[in-house]
């Protein structure tokens, strides 16, 4: 029978299951998911669903990053840590896996930046080459916290898709939405934000959300259901740092849930500005990836967002118009 596996066309045994293919490929055993003419095959049927002439299969896993799906607890005696949907994080630091040279740099970075949850996105298999490394070969998700994303999904459809697949595929319902406006500046396209978290939360998933950076839609969102508000810097990629401290901070200000500032920061001083505002916690990955020694700027992040949440908590002195003498001018000769 012909069939379509990940818009390549292929001939197969009229007798296969879904588990009886992914065995032939060598897929059994990997944390990956199967939809059917657009319909999630749920993996307890894998071995009843037949694959059928003319059908259309897609086959998906993780690129990029991961942490337990249980929760990490103990803190930083420093750091209080953070808390996002009932789950404890000692790291603000969460970081993407996108961009790297190959996957041993990957794991390398993600080590040195000390992050608990790893966000990665939802690609296809390589069908021609399913023997392929993955990144979970690198990553473990015994160590890291998977957050899946909707990297490069426009649409609240496509967004939601991909999440159920990535759900199927590991488990993880803590995802990161991200509906992209367009490819010039990736901004967050708000109304189809809106959409696809309605429809997630419906499903009960628990939704971290990359928006932008107005605090009424901040809102919106947690009112909604969203577990964690993620207002953008500035735009993906960019490095151009927080180009907008006074609406970050007035979201943090009204949020009841973790807020964390996602995108565009571009060097580590960028990540404990962050910080000093009182955010929760930074996601980032072209500042490490794109870096000239992406283990360094990893440990360096790492350490900004230490530095940054200290900072924060100890309480920066208030701006004067004038100077003041560090040393009392009392008695002096
Ligand atoms: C990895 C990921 O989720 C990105 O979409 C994220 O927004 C980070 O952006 P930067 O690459 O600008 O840090």
């Amino acid at each position: 029978m012909l069939v379509t596996i990940n818009g390549e066309s292929r001939v197969l045994d009229t007798t296969l299951s879904v588990a009886d293919l992914l065995a032939t490929m060598g897929l059994d055993g990997r944390k990956v998911a199967v939809e059917r003419n657009r319909e999630i095959v749920p993996r307890a049927t894998y071995g009843d669903a037949r694959v059928q002439e003319g059908d259309t299969l897609e086959i998906v896993h993780f690129i990029g990053g991961g942490a337990p799906d249980t929760a990490v607890t103990g803190v930083d005696s420093e750091d209080e840590g953070f808390v996002v949907a009932g789950r404890s994080f000692r790291s603000r630091l969460l970081v993407g896996t996108g961009k790297y040279k190959d996957f041993e740099e990957t794991a390398r970075a993600l080590e040195a930046s000390g992050a608990e949850i790893v966000t990665v996105a939802v690609r296809r298999v390589n069908v021609s080459d399913p023997n392929q490394p993955m990144l979970m070969d690198y990553v473990d998700p015994k160590v890291y916290t998977y957050l899946p994303n909707t990297a490069g999904c426009f649409t609240a459809d496509d967004a939601v898709r991909t999440l159920r697949l990535a759900r199927e595929a590991g488990g993880w319902d803590l995802v990161k939405l991200e509906v992209l406006g367009d490819q010039k500046t990736l901004y967050p396209n708000m109304p189809e934000t809106f959409a696809a978290a309605e429809a997630l939360i419906a499903d009960g998933f628990q939704v971290m959300v990359y928006c932008n950076d107005d605090p009424i839609a901040a809102q919106r969102l947690e009112e909604m259901g969203c577990v964690a508000i993620m207002p953008l810097g500035s735009m993906i990629g960019s490095g151009l740092g927080i180009l907008n401290p006074v609406n970050i901070r007035l979201i943090k200000e009204t949020a009841s849930v973790p807020v964390l500032v996602d995108a565009g920061v571009g060097c580590a001083s960028d990540a404990a500005m962050a910080m000093e505002l009182g955010v929760d916690g930074v996601l980032l990955n072209t500042a490490i990836a794109g870096a000239s020694d992406p283990i360094r700027m990893a440990r360096a992040m790492k350490l900004a967002v230490e530095a940054g949440r200290l900072s924060y908590l100890a309480g920066r002195i208030p701006k004067k118009r004038y100077a003041d003498p560090s040393s009392p001018l009392a008695g002096l000769i």
